[in-house]
């Protein structure tokens, strides 16, 4: 049941979760064959592409570097799903780095198919970490702050090893991370695979999906909408939120130095959902309400980086504070919901 926070009225939130993208269930993310053709902007091998491409079980990545072949050879599979092209010179090694990011994000989506979003951690990052392997590629993953689960020490530092529920609704995601960090080092210490882990602290900015279901697009989004905000219960939880341009500076400068990890990436400047809610009405829209409703299972009490380690060996701490990156993300969202700003 939910209620108005400020005057006590009830309300109930009824509105369904979002459905993911219905782009998730297009051929081309199925097991296809990933079949690399150097020299495929050539003569015979732009021929090959195109017979490759015929079979729709084929994804076909192009190394080139034009020297005799062309662009316009492959411009019919130009910004095709299945196909991709990369400009390289063949004589100089092909220096691979993975960025391996990819798990649904949002508590909301990572709950929605849980065995699919432990495979995508354990086995996801299993398979990144053979393709690793096989082609020397330095590996970053990026994990969360969720190892920590509902954390008994605060702030949170890299030496801490997590209250997590191992049986909860958060696990296939929490621990698959934990399990995803794991491998990392397996293969660090078995295969000698150089590997790179950022716990990644709850980030936002332009571009997340507005019907994410993350608490910073969900306020954002009903503060333009004129829609209440929908503070979870006890509304006291805490979070500390990372600019997105922040958190990809401290990505790069970690996959570029010589640490392994794990490191704390994020912004330590702390705020309870109750502060978060107040902060977003006052920037956004002043006459927006603010209500509670329940919350979900699991959800951790308090989060907070300590980054002394991004500091010390990144050399990297957060710039952007709360009250400048919202009204960057503010602005963005106006424009995907065409909704401008009132005077
Ligand atoms: N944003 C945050 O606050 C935050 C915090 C901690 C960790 N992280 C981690 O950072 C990464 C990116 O997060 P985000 O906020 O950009 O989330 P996001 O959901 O916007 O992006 C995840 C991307 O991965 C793709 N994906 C999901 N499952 C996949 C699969 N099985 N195969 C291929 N692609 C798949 C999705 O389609 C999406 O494009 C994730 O690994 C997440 O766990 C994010
Ligand atoms: O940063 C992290 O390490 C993790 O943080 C988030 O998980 P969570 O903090 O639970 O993210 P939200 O769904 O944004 O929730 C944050 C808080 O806001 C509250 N909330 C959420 C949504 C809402 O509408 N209202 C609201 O009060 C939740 O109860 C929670 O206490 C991310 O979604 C994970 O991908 C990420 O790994």
């Amino acid at each position: 049941m939910a209620k108005e926070a400020s005057n006590g009225d009830n309300h109930v939130i009824t509105k369904p979760p979002p459905e993911p993208s219905p782009l998730r269930k297009a051929k081309f993310f199925q097991a296809n064959m990933r079949i690399l053709v150097t020299g495929g902007a050539g003569f015979i091998g732009s021929h090959l592409v195109d017979k490759l491409m015929e079979n729709e079980k084929n994804e076909v990545i192009v190394v080139d570097n034009y020297f005799t072949g062309s662009k316009d050879n492959l411009k019919q599979w130009i910004g095709h799903p299945r196909f991709e092209l990369i400009r390289h010179d063949v004589t100089e090694p092909l220096l691979i780095e993975i960025y391996h990011l990819a798990c649904p994000a949002s508590p909301i989506f990572y709950k929605y198919n849980p065995v699919k979003t432990i495979k995508t951690n354990v086995i996801g990052t299993l398979n990144m970490l053979g393709l690793a392997k096989r082609v020397g590629a330095r590996i970053l993953l990026t994990s969360t702050s969720e190892v920590y689960g509902d954390p008994l020490v605060h702030p949170q530092d890299e030496s801490y090893w997590g209250n997590v529920n191992p049986i909860g609704v958060r696990s296939c995601y929490d621990e698959g991370k934990r399990v995803a960090e794991t491998l990392m080092f397996d293969y660090h210490r078995q295969h000698g695979i150089e590997i790179r882990i950022a716990r990644i602290f709850n980030t936002y900015g332009p571009r997340m999906n507005i019907d994410d279901g993350r608490v910073v697009s969900n306020f954002i989004a009903q503060a333009i909408r004129d829609e209440p905000l929908t503070v979870q219960l006890p509304g006291t939880q805490t979070r500390s939120f990372c600019y997105v341009s922040d958190m990809v500076d401290g990505l790069i400068g970690l996959m570029e130095g010589d640490n392994t990890g794990p490191i704390n990436i994020g912004n330590p400047g702390e705020f309870t959902m109750l502060e978060l809610a107040e902060t977003v009405k006052e920037t956004i829209n002043p006459d927006v309400k603010i209500i509670t409703v329940e919350n979900t299972p699991d959800d951790p009490r308090q989060r907070k980086p300590d980054i002394t380690k991004a500091k010390e060996l990144l050399g990297w701490e957060p710039t952007v504070k709360l009250r400048e990156g919202l009204p960057l993300m503010e602005e963005d969202f106006r424009k995907r919901l065409g909704i401008s700003r009132k005077n």
